[in-house]
């Protein structure tokens, strides 16, 4: 599928042989490990497949805005082995996605995601099978984080550990006034594997992310709006009647930049992505591929002959 993505890119770019081998580039960055890496995908999916429960649900509003729910209420919407696949796949299907343009992660009954299913990590606890299950789940939230869509973690109740780790994969993180995100990793004698220290780092700066991993602390949506973790704070509704949904919410905070044509929002997203992960020769290298496929589109014409002005 990321094969079929990049030549159909190569056939819209005109700049031939120098645009290839930066989309050839760009394929090994949309993973992070592959076979050269002693990563066998398969062997993988199969392994994380006999830790089955629950399941990640995704639903693709014709708004362009997506839901995919973790759903796993009984473990407090814990992560399976068969998640783990269930996330990737689901990743794989916002890959293609061609109307998208956002994307809202929340957990199911009332509480974000309270990392990996401790059962499974009680099986898998020798280090090589440790690896493998790290090295998934790295591909897979980097993935998710590279999407040309804009992402938001709503994190309601407990994100803990992986669950934590899962929402920095995301754009932004909008927190319920009753949750709390923390990295107990510590607590369990380890550090994340998932890839959430190095994308906590990004998002609060190496400061604040030793004090969260060293103290396991836990940031209610106060601590998360001073040091950036937090984007917004959402208010849990207290009636049922006439009172907006937590996802309500978070819909309406995301529809402020989803507005427009889902090209232009997802060329949107890829120079931001470009700009976070590469030097900035080919950050600006790709930013002028990603401009070519919105200079005299449909939406840019429009927008030319409408002789709109920005008061
Ligand atoms: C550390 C890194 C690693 C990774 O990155 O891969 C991980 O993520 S390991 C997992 C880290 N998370 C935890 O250690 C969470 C442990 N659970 C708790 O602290 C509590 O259960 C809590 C705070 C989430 C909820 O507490 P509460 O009192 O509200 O509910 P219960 O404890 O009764 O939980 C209900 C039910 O859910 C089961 N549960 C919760 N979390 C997990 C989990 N991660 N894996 C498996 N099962 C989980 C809990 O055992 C209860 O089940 P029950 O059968 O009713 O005993």
């Amino acid at each position: 599928m990321v094969l079929c993505a990049l030549r159909q890119q190569l056939l819209k770019s005109s700049s031939g042989c120098g645009a290839w081998s930066r989309l050839l580039r760009r394929q090994s960055h949309d993973c992070v490990y592959s076979s050269i890496h002693g990563f066998n995908l398969q062997e993988v999916r199969a392994k994380l497949q006999a830790f089955p429960g629950g399941s990640i649900d995704l639903l693709k509003q014709d708004s362009g805005i997506a839901v995919l729910t973790i759903n796993n209420p009984s473990r407090m919407n814990a992560l399976s082995g068969s998640m783990m696949v269930d996330l990737e796949e689901k990743v794989s299907q916002l890959e293609n996605w061609t109307d998208g343009k956002g994307l809202i992660v929340q957990g199911a009954a009332e509480t974000f995601c309270s990392g990996s299913d401790l059962s499974a990590v009680r099986a898998i606890s020798n280090p090589q099978d440790g690896l493998k299950m790290c090295m998934f789940m790295q591909n897979a939230l980097t993935r998710l984080l590279r999407l040309p869509l804009i992402s938001v973690a709503l994190v309601e109740g407990r994100a803990l550990g992986g669950g934590a780790e899962l929402s920095t994969a995301c754009d932004f993180r909008l927190m319920a006034s009753n949750s709390v995100i923390q990295f107990v990793h510590k607590h369990m004698g380890l550090v994340p594997g998932w890839g959430g220290a190095a994308r906590l780092v990004r998002i609060v700066g190496s400061q604040n992310a030793l004090k969260l991993l060293s103290g396991a602390l836990k940031v209610d949506p106060e601590l998360g709006l001073q040091i950036g973790l937090t984007d917004g704070v959402l208010q849990v509704p207290q009636t049922e009647v006439g009172a907006e949904t937590l996802l309500q919410q978070a819909t309406n905070w995301l529809n402020d930049y989803t507005k427009g044509p889902a090209p232009v929002i997802q060329a949107v997203k890829k120079v931001v992505v470009s700009g976070r992960e590469l030097p900035l020769s080919e950050a600006l290298r790709t930013e002028k591929d990603v401009f070519g496929t919105v200079w005299g589109s449909p939406a840019n014409l429009q927008a030319l002959a409408s002789k709109s002005k920005h008061k």
